[in-house]
């Protein structure tokens, strides 16, 4: 695990999007293509603004990206709370991603059928290869939340990797997720988290006792996990 503090929020956001432009050019040059699961909420927002400016928007050959979403809230993709329209508006249309490269949650359909459909567009674009992505980006929820796997849910016994929809106590209740053993196959895991709201999860997650089931973030633990955070998030550590 590695953690990254930096002194303010603009400053993880200029890191971490480093961060991802360095393993995008890296996986573009090996093996023409990466695969990266976008993550929802409000903290993304401003990477993905960033992302999507020079130079950044100059910095990757976007059409070699193919993007994914971790989590999603079970609306239609125009509602305020979806975190696909949030990634479209700050990201995906603003750098002209077509639609062969995104691969976004349809809520269109009954919900277990979302969750079903989404599992069988990953497989079929993985094909004979281990369904493993090139990054994941995730947030932390304030009660230790992590995409939709929130705290005291059935999906947090999951062993095998799968796309769940879940119901959760959570204002969003209804929402389409990767379980852990599906976000602990990746091959690299960057957190973004800020703000003192974020403190007190920060510290449970890296040094509470292991409670999975009360803090779901901590079942995500392959070495390959990066947090960029900034100094307000990390006050308790
Ligand atoms: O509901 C969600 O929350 C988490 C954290 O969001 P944030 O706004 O507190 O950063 C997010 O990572 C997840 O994708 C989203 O659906």
């Amino acid at each position: 695990m590695m953690l990254s503090i930096s002194p303010t929020k603009k400053e993880a956001i200029h890191s971490i999007a480093l961060h991802i432009v360095s393993l995008a050019k890296k996986n573009i040059a090996e093996k023409n293509a990466f695969t990266l699961v976008l993550s929802g909420g409000q903290t993304p927002e401003e990477l993905y603004k960033l992302l999507a400016a020079p130079p950044f928007n100059e910095a990757v050959n976007w059409s070699k990206v193919f993007f994914f979403f971790g989590d999603e809230r079970f609306v239609p993709p125009t509602d305020e709370e979806s975190n696909y329209r949030m990634a479209a508006a700050t990201l995906l249309t603003p750098l002209q991603i077509p639609p062969e490269q995104i691969f976004f949650i349809d809520t269109a359909v009954a919900i277990n059928k979302a969750a079903e459909l989404y599992q069988q567009k990953l497989k079929s674009f993985f094909g004979n290869s281990e369904m493993s992505f090139d990054l994941i980006l995730l947030g932390l929820g304030e009660n230790l939340h992590v995409a939709s796997l929130f705290p005291h849910t059935a999906i947090l016994h999951d062993t095998e990797p799968a796309v769940k929809a879940v119901k959760t106590d959570d204002k969003n209740a209804y929402r389409i997720t990767m379980n852990a053993p599906l976000i602990n196959k990746a091959k690299c895991i960057y957190f973004l988290v800020s703000g003192k709201n974020k403190a007190s999860a920060i510290r449970q997650a890296l040094k509470g006792p292991i409670d999975t089931d009360a803090f779901p973030v901590q079942l995500i633990k392959t070495p390959r996990v990066h947090w960029f955070i900034d100094k307000d998030a990390g006050t308790g550590l």
